[in-house]
């Protein structure tokens, strides 16, 4: 078993709540145990964000949303869980007593995550019945969106339950990164942790305030990191020669006094203070949600540059995105649809999100090219043109569109489309798609548009496969006895 169906999620704060929403649009159903008293609302919060991101991050055809269930005892939520994530508070004690409840009602296969931050695995599966099924998965902050999970394995960890571990959060869009030996903060936290320790000292001792250290990181390494990781920009940096003239002309550097090494600074009230006066100076009155909004429309964007880096096979985060994608494609529902059927096919279930709104309040303009773009790929998944026939060279391009604009889509409201076939021939599809609103079944949009059977390798166009002809004939015919929709063959500024 890899293929998680179900996810049981213990401790729902920061990073029990992402875990949750990156299940969830992932498709996978999550059983929640918190028992603060607000966690229903907190995880609410959570999820509209990172269902906000999720909108901006992919055009693929996301899974139907896995359910999410609050639980109110931990044996209860990791019933049928296929994979357990544990995200209580950073306390031995605590996370000990949460395991062994875990162990003890979870079904034997399941694997067992760890949240924690820095605690050894072998420390967390001490009293454990079954620890060779418990592990240490490292996640990032916001887990939605960054992909990397630290698989950590304790003494009793079998080898088994991390090969497992490695395969089922590829399909959560995640990459499982083993380390090879266990260690306090595993590999991630024991960087950052240097870096902290630096910075601490750096403001106590006024050498800058919070936001020119954040704007240094920011504005010069930190960008560089989010694409090449230390050792491969070190490598650039040494010119020509590369790693080793690096290391010949820095090394030497690492005996100056540059750094306070391993001092840690005492995080005294007075410090604490400094530095929470100087964030929240910084913050300049935005919440934590909107920073989070804004920290997760610039990942986004980091990726989407990623996506097309590598001359567009894709760099790093976005490789991975791009290798996400390719399986939410070829895993994309077809429209259930009778193709004899003499009505519009409805192809898409959708609803307007916070990314979608412009500045007047209402749905702006490419995304009504985007659903548009969703309800072609959705009937040209119903004709047959699916990943597999696109992977062996053939395709319809658009290449031409008109949309009319009709009514006004708000933020939240739900919407729906169609399409019709008008006409066709071996190489071309004329096609008429309408955005409604549910609630109201009003037109919002329409969009007329030719598409063009095309062999992508030769970049020309050809007649579409039989089978795919033969599909699109059957519509074709149906939808010939409707009649012909208002709008069909205007132009722009036309009289009425
Ligand atoms: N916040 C961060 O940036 C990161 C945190 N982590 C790790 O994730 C874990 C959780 O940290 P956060 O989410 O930041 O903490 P948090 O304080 O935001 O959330 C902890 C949640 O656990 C709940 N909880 C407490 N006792 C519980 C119990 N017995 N059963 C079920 N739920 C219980 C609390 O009500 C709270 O909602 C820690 O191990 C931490 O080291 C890992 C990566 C990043
Ligand atoms: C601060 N922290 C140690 C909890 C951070 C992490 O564990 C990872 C992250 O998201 O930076």
């Amino acid at each position: 078993m890899t293929k998680i169906t179900k996810a049981a999620c213990i401790g729902g704060g920061v990073i029990g709540g992402a875990w949750a929403a990156r299940f969830i649009l992932a498709g996978v159903d999550v059983n929640m145990f918190d028992p603060h008293p607000e966690a229903k609302r907190i995880i609410g919060e959570v999820m509209a964000n990172a269902e906000r991101a999720y909108a901006m991050l992919t055009m693929a055809p996301l899974p139907k949303k896995g359910a999410l269930t609050f639980c109110n005892s931990i044996e209860e939520a990791v019933q049928n869980a296929e994979w357990i994530q544990e995200s209580v508070p950073e306390r031995l004690a605590l996370k000990r007593g949460v395991l062994t409840e875990i162990d003890a009602a979870a079904s034997p296969d399941a694997l067992i995550g760890s949240s924690t931050s820095g605690l050894m695995p072998s420390d967390l599966q001490a009293e454990m019945k079954h620890p060779e099924r418990m592990f240490v998965a490292h996640p990032y902050n916001p887990v939605y969106l960054l992909p990397l999970v630290e698989l950590v394995g304790g003494k009793k960890t079998s080898k088994e339950t991390i090969a497992r571990a490695g395969v089922a959060v590829e399909q959560i869009g995640m990459k499982g990164v083993v380390i090879a030996k266990e260690i306090e903060a595993f590999v991630g936290d024991r960087l950052l942790e240097a870096l902290w320790r630096e910075a601490l000292w750096l403001i106590q001792d006024d050498i800058c305030d919070t936001e020119t250290l954040d704007n240094v990181m920011r504005y010069s390494f930190g960008m560089r990191w989010a694409q090449m990781g230390l050792f491969e920009t070190y490598r650039i940096a040494g010119g020509e020669a590369g790693m080793r003239h690096f290391l010949a002309q820095f090394g030497p550097c690492l005996k100056w006094p540059w750094t306070k090494f391993t001092d840690v600074v005492d995080l005294d009230d007075a410090l604490v203070e400094k530095i929470g006066a100087q964030s929240d100076e910084q913050a300049a009155g935005r919440s934590i949600r909107e920073l989070e909004r804004i920290r997760d429309e610039n990942l986004v964007g980091i990726m989407h540059a990623l996506k097309s880096g590598d001359g567009g096979k894709g760099w790093g985060a976005g490789k991975l995105l791009a290798e996400f994608e390719q399986r939410l494609w070829a895993n994309a529902e077809k429209p259930q649809a009778d193709p004899g059927q003499a009505e519009p096919i409805r192809i898409l279930d959708t609803k307007v999100n916070a990314a979608w709104v412009d500045y007047n309040g209402h749905m702006t303009e490419h995304r009504y090219l985007q659903v548009f773009g969703d309800t072609s790929d959705g009937l040209l998944r119903l004709i047959g043109v699916d990943l597999d026939y696109v992977k062996n060279g053939h395709s319809y391009y658009t290449v031409e569109t008109h949309i009319r604009n009709l009514g006004e889509a708000r933020l939240g409201d739900a919407l729906y489309s169609t399409c019709q076939i008008l006409s066709h021939d071996e190489k071309r599809l004329h096609i008429f798609s309408t955005i409604y609103n549910a609630a109201s079944s009003e037109p919002v949009a329409t969009a007329e548009q030719m598409l063009l059977h095309v062999d992508s390798k030769a970049s020309k166009a050809v007649p579409a496969l039989p089978e795919v002809i033969g599909k699109v004939k059957a519509i074709a015919e149906a939808h010939a006895t409707l009649p012909k929709p208002e709008g069909v063959g205007r132009s722009v500024g036309q009289r009425r």
